[in-house]
């Protein structure tokens, strides 16, 4: 499959193969609306309704899914339609003769350079959850919390074990964060102080956008779990290990992740990701039937090269800290989804669902400042001289995290999930 309607690089992360959507504005059209990502521009999604392309797609009304500043209308419609569109979005920008393509003629009636837009939040997100689905991961920070003989809870291998985030402090790419101020106990011995945290640290995951969801009180199985996702993009949940660490018992994360989570502004499709599946980890116990399904064949897991560099402030280039793959997490997406369902939970269009950190079984590839320098025991090393070094995030430092799929000849790439710390706000209290 070739795009002939634009150029698109071999390397490119949006190839004709991904076609992701996002939410996007222009200085000239500063209103935002739904846009596809294909090479170095981006289609204007309601413009080429517009011309008529999705006209034959049954339950797709172009005005209330495209003309938004929010992919939640497009995500609740659910996978045939995903589906329809992404082969007729393949059909007019690879075939010539393609009756719309021949009435839009030019590009510039229907895209704009990359380079130019501006992105938005791609939903409105009600919810957000984050699991804890890396074994390595998990283990590694419950040495580091909890100590050796408690690493691993005897839960973890039962369950998708997650917490509840905050939606209201999701933020897109590109948006800076202010260090959080908040109490910790640097001391064991003595009471706790309150300031700036002292231990900011980065966390790689990918997140699902949940598609039409389930009703409350209707659980969903695998099988349905899979035609419920819509897609995948990055995400750093952003991390006070010290804040964290003090606060977090016994009911988990709170304010230590809630100041803010950064994700990339292209969502994926599962229908892109579809080539690149691969098995899940096995696991050991078996998991209760409800995590099991029938349909033990199928591949679970997804082959996707994820890297974080940090550009320290006290550096000019971008520094690799991280080299992971989503293929490492021990529990799917789609078991995140089941689980999170089968109490009757009603999940919805738009919501989003964060993986846990994707650490993997080595050293290059743990996924957050706290595992790398062992809960702040050895310096990180950030340039060739050693010259540079970090224990965990300091000011203006600058945190970036890309991922793709490689293919024969073309990549299913998430572009990035970019993000600069600010120095904490002088609350003068
Ligand atoms: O084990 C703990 O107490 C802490 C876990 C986390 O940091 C929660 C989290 O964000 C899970 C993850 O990213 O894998
Ligand atoms: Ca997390
Ligand atoms: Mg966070």
């Amino acid at each position: 499959m070739k795009c002939t309607f634009v150029e698109v690089a071999p390397e490119s992360d949006f190839s004709v193969q991904n076609l992701p959507y996002g939410i996007y504005s222009t200085d000239s059209k500063p209103v935002p609306r739904v846009g596809v990502a294909i090479g170095s521009v981006v289609l204007d999604m309601h413009a080429l309704a517009t011309y008529g392309l999705f006209d034959k797609v049954e339950g797709l009304a172009a005005e209330q899914v495209f003309n938004q500043p929010q992919l939640n209308n497009f995500m609740g419609l659910g996978r045939p339609v995903w589906r329809q569109v992404r082969s007729i979005l393949q059909n007019f920008l690879c075939n010539d003769d393609n009756t719309v393509r021949k009435r839009v003629g030019d590009v510039e009636s229907v895209a704009v350079p990359l380079c130019n837009v501006h992105m938005h939040l791609p939903a409105q997100i009600g919810d957000y959850t984050d699991f804890y689905a890396s074994r390595e991961h998990a283990t590694n920070v419950g040495m580091m919390f909890r100590g050796k003989d408690n690493a691993l809870m005897p839960n973890w291998t039962h369950l998708p074990v997650g917490y509840h985030g905050r939606a209201s402090s999701v933020v897109v790419s590109g948006t800076s964060l202010h260090r959080p101020n908040g109490q910790r106990r640097p001391d064991p011995n003595k009471p706790p102080v309150f300031g700036p945290s002292m231990r900011l640290d980065y966390e790689l995951e990918m997140a699902f956008f949940v598609g039409p969801g389930n009703a409350r009180g209707s659980p969903l199985s695998l099988e349905q779990a899979e035609e419920r996702i819509f897609g995948l993009v990055l995400m750093n949940d952003w991390s006070a290990r010290d804040i964290q660490a003090w606060e977090y018992v016994p009911l988990g994360p709170f304010l230590g992740k809630s100041f803010g989570t950064s994700i990339s502004p292209w969502v994926v499709t599962m229908d892109a990701l579809e080539p690149f599946r691969v098995a899940q980890p096995t696991q050991d116990p078996t998991p209760l039937p409800y995590l099991r399904g029938p349909s033990t064949a199928v591949l679970a897991g997804y082959d996707i090269n994820l890297q974080v560099h940090i550009k320290p402030h006290n550096g000019e280039k971008f520094h690799l800290l991280t080299q992971s793959n989503l293929k490492h997490m021990y529990w799917s997406l789609r078991q995140q989804l089941v689980h999170h369902a089968i109490n009757g939970c009603n999940m919805r269009p738009g919501d989003l669902c964060g993986t846990g950190t994707i650490s993997g079984p080595n050293k290059e590839s743990f996924g957050s400042m706290l595992e790398l320098s062992w809960s702040g025991q050895t310096e990180i090393s950030l340039d060739e001289s050693g010259g540079i070094t970090r224990k965990f995030i300091e000011d203006n430092d600058v945190i970036r995290l890309t991922g793709y799929c490689q293919a024969d000849g073309f990549r299913v790439g998430f572009g990035e999930c970019t993000g600069q710390i600010l120095p904490a706000k002088d609350l003068a209290l």
